[in-house]
């Protein structure tokens, strides 16, 4: 997200747990593309999210101290050297998206457990992030690891049942990413989708958690 005035209506909201902020120059989410003053980003209140992609240690230190970044998402090729650096130098929890096509294999990424606090699950593409497509969730379903994962790729209004779904089929799962399918426009949310979605997905969480 990147527009003042949406921002503070998704914070009135009180649904939704962390905010995202792009950091990957060609997004038409670019957050510093927006020219707001980073004062506004550092004084909002929800845990806020930097996502970068392939980017380095100390743009990532940057962005993070100015603009008050809670979190680091790596959405890029990084290795987990390059995340255990990041997490070492920004001191802060850091998430790494593995992009997943139709020939996916779990082996090989191991290595990256240690040096996470959760992994998020997207669609692969040519754009890295924010495409709006879907994966095979039944993949999704084989996640073989015990570090607790989000789920995120085109995730869209409709697909309360199917999210409930996935959440009953993946005890590591503790969370939904949500973005270019609850937009007005890139980088501004549609505020009264993410209420709808968002009261709906908490009301069900809690029946099945009573
Ligand atoms: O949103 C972007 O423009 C973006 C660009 C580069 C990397 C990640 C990006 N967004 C992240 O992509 C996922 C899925 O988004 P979508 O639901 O498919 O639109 C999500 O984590 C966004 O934060």
């Amino acid at each position: 997200m990147a527009e003042p005035t949406n921002i503070q209506g998704l914070v009135d909201l009180q649904l939704v747990d962390w905010m995202g902020m792009i950091f990957y120059p060609p997004s038409r989410r670019y957050l510093p593309g927006f020219q707001v003053d980073p004062e506004f980003y550092r004084d909002i209140v929800l845990p806020k999210v930097g996502v970068f992609v392939n980017a380095g240690v100390e743009d990532i230190c940057w962005a993070a101290t100015t603009y008050g970044l809670d979190r680091i998402q790596l959405h890029g090729d990084e290795s987990p050297e390059q995340v255990r650096e990041v997490k070492q130098q920004t001191g802060l929890p850091v998430i790494k998206v593995l992009r997943i096509g139709e020939d996916w294999d779990w082996k090989g990424l191991e290595a990256y457990e240690a040096q996470v606090d959760h992994f998020l699950l997207d669609t692969d593409g040519p754009s890295y992030g924010g495409t709006g497509h879907r994966f095979n969730w039944e993949i999704g379903k084989q996640y073989p690891f015990h570090k607790p994962f989000l789920l995120s790729g085109g995730i869209q209004a409709d697909q309360v049942e199917e999210l409930l779904d996935m959440y009953r089929s993946c005890p590591q799962m503790v969370g939904i990413d949500i973005n270019s399918k609850f937009e007005q426009q890139p980088g501004v949310k549609n505020l009264d989708l993410i209420r709808i979605f968002a009261s709906q997905i908490r009301q069900q969480l809690e029946k099945t958690n009573e």
